[in-house]
């Protein structure tokens, strides 16, 4: 997708890619904070671009390129505006000051709305500064979107750092058809109550045609904002997946509401860890940690909502409990860096990395620590290695969105061995029912999990990786944004009437689950508890 190092001098003296014409329109615009890109500058001054390993590019790239397409967001540097070539897709950099990167995206993104979001795990921060470059930076984004859209096209708006682009954007071009989904939970009713700016959230966000998120408790805690604190006619059932939408009522709009849990490029990492080069990569890190007879992993953004403390204090109460023989384990914690300025990450890394000293101070020995802590980003063949030599997959957030390593895990054995501890916090544990479940906050329910996942049966392990592999290898991030798209894509109205519509390109075959799948069954989403998001009934609001 991207065009690689590239050389055209800019003003400044260093090497930038060429820029694409500015004045060119999409059918399909991709407004998300981030770029698909990250920029690189080398110590010779070259800036190289490479397109980043998320998941949402994988899945957009196919219908960015099918289309004409075009992308919205930051580079992720200060004041930089480059627009680096990609194939195909047109890029539009929205710069942000030094100052807005503290205000928006590390104050208010990260400091308030991240943490409100996530259960209060850490206290919010409500400034009023923090809120004006909120606002200013979303109004620079729709008029960007704005920008880039074609008459009657498709916009797709990402996430928390972006919820009032929807109505923005709908102020300025009404012919369009705006879709917006949020990849972190939508909190109870009662937390989202303590945002000062509350109302202008749930209008911002009621811009869109059709708003999505991972889980129906989301969903419904949204629709009873709209309704109790908008003054808005919403729907009162229960929201299915990717069907059975909620709607609200808006003037003359109907605004659609739905849950749409993201996923994987399942059959990518199926593929890459039945590799050879993988197989053997895992071999010797199982030798280079000694052999050890069981491996146990963590791979996160160090973030505090990951519970990578949890995990943690329950490894070394199993070591001291001797239900755990520090003989025979070794636990691998890799953890990206993230949000580095902000106050709380800071704390919470010095309180990680001092829980792993003291493992290894008590139960190892010269040669053999039981942790070994990574602190930056694994190359991803060398993750895929590390999630197919892992005996055990340690997920516990004390709140997570979806949680994607999870689905990765999963993804990863086809061979139906090794177990995964998951946090019934997360959304992934509303798909993936097989897994060995805890609740994050009950550090004995944790302690238990993780000795049933050590010392599993064999039969038992893989009855629940099989039933975990139907689910993730079927339900592809590709499905996730065909099932939004065309969701989008259907919504009615007459503003929409002389709108073009895209070509949704649904990337990759459904894989085979495992060597001994059988077709029907497997860990599902419809019908399962929604835990975390728990749906708000008529009269209750949400937890
Ligand atoms: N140390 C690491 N090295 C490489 N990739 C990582 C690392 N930690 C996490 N990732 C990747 O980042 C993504 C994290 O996604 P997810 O689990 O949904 O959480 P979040 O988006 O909140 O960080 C996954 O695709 C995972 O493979
Ligand atoms: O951009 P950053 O500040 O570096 O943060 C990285 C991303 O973190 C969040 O990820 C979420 O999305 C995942 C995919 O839907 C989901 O699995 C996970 O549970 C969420 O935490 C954030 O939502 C993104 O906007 C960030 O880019």
């Amino acid at each position: 997708m991207v065009s690689g190092e590239s050389s055209t001098p800019d003003r400044s003296g260093t090497q930038s890619p060429a820029s694409t014409d500015e004045h060119a329109r999409a059918d399909f615009v991709v407004v998300a904070n981030r770029l698909p890109v990250d920029k690189e500058v080398l110590d010779d001054g070259t800036v190289r671009w490479k397109q980043s390993p998320g998941g949402l590019v994988t899945a957009l790239e196919p219908i960015l390129r099918e289309n004409t397409g075009a992308w919205v967001g930051w580079s992720g540097t200060a004041d930089s505006a480059e627009n680096p070539e990609i194939d195909g897709v047109i890029i539009r950099a929205v710069p942000l000051s030094s100052q807005e990167i503290a205000e928006y995206y590390e104050g208010f993104s990260n400091a308030t709305l991240w943490p409100l979001y996530h259960d209060v795990i850490v206290k919010p921060e409500y400034h009023r500064e923090w809120w004006d470059s909120y606002v200013e930076v979303n109004r620079r984004f729709a008029e960007a979107a704005s920008e880039a859209a074609s008459e009657g096209a498709i916009v797709w708006v990402q996430d928390y750092q972006l919820q009032l682009v929807p109505k923005m954007l709908r102020m300025l071009r009404p012919d369009l058809r705006i879709g917006f989904f949020l990849h972190i939970p939508f909190p109870p009713v009662e937390l989202f109550m303590q945002l000062p700016w509350r109302r202008e959230i749930v209008e911002g966000l009621l811009g869109a045609d059709l708003i999505g998120f991972h889980l129906p408790g989301g969903a419904q805690n949204f629709l009873y904002l709209a309704r109790r604190l908008a003054g808005y006619s919403s729907s009162k059932g229960t929201v299915g997946v990717r069907g059975k939408f909620g709607v609200v009522q808006v003037g003359f709009r109907t605004v659609r509401v739905g849950a749409f849990p993201i996923s994987i490029d399942s059959a990518d990492l199926d593929a890459k860890a039945k590799s050879r080069t993988t197989r053997k990569r895992a071999g010797d890190i199982r030798k280079e940690l000694g052999n050890p007879k069981t491996i146990l992993l963590g791979v996160d953004r160090l973030d505090y909502t990951k519970g990578i403390d949890v995990r943690l204090r329950a490894l070394s109460e199993l070591l001291a409990e001797k239900r755990l023989d520090p003989d025979e384990i070794a636990m691998i914690q890799l953890a990206t860096p993230s949000r580095e300025r902000v106050d709380s990450y800071k704390r919470m890394r010095a309180g990680i990395e001092q829980l792993v000293g003291n493992i290894n101070g008590m139960y190892g020995t010269v040669g053999h620590p039981i942790v070994q802590y990574l602190h930056r980003p694994v190359p991803r063949d060398e993750l895929i290695s590390y999630y197919y030599a892992a005996d055990v997959m340690l997920v516990t957030p004390l709140r997570d969105g979806m949680n994607l390593v999870a689905k990765e895990y999963v993804a990863c054995h086809s061979d139906l061995r090794g177990a995964l501890v998951l946090s019934e916090f997360t959304g992934a544990a509303a798909e993936l029912r097989s897994a060995y479940i805890a609740n994050p906050y009950d550090i004995e329910g944790v302690k238990d999990a993780i000795d049933a996942a050590v010392h599993h049966d064999v039969d038992d392990g893989r009855r629940r990786m099989r039933a975990m592999r139907r689910q993730v290898m079927t339900h592809t991030v590709s499905r996730w944004a065909a099932s939004f798209l065309g969701a989008l894509q259907a919504t009615t109205d007459v503003t929409h009437s002389g709108d073009r519509g895209i070509d949704i390109v649904e990337s990759g075959e459904p894989v085979n689950a495992g060597p001994d799948d059988n077709p029907t069954g497997g860990d599902a989403h419809e019908g399962a508890p929604t835990h975390g998001d728990t749906p708000a009934t008529d009269n209750t609001p949400a937890r």
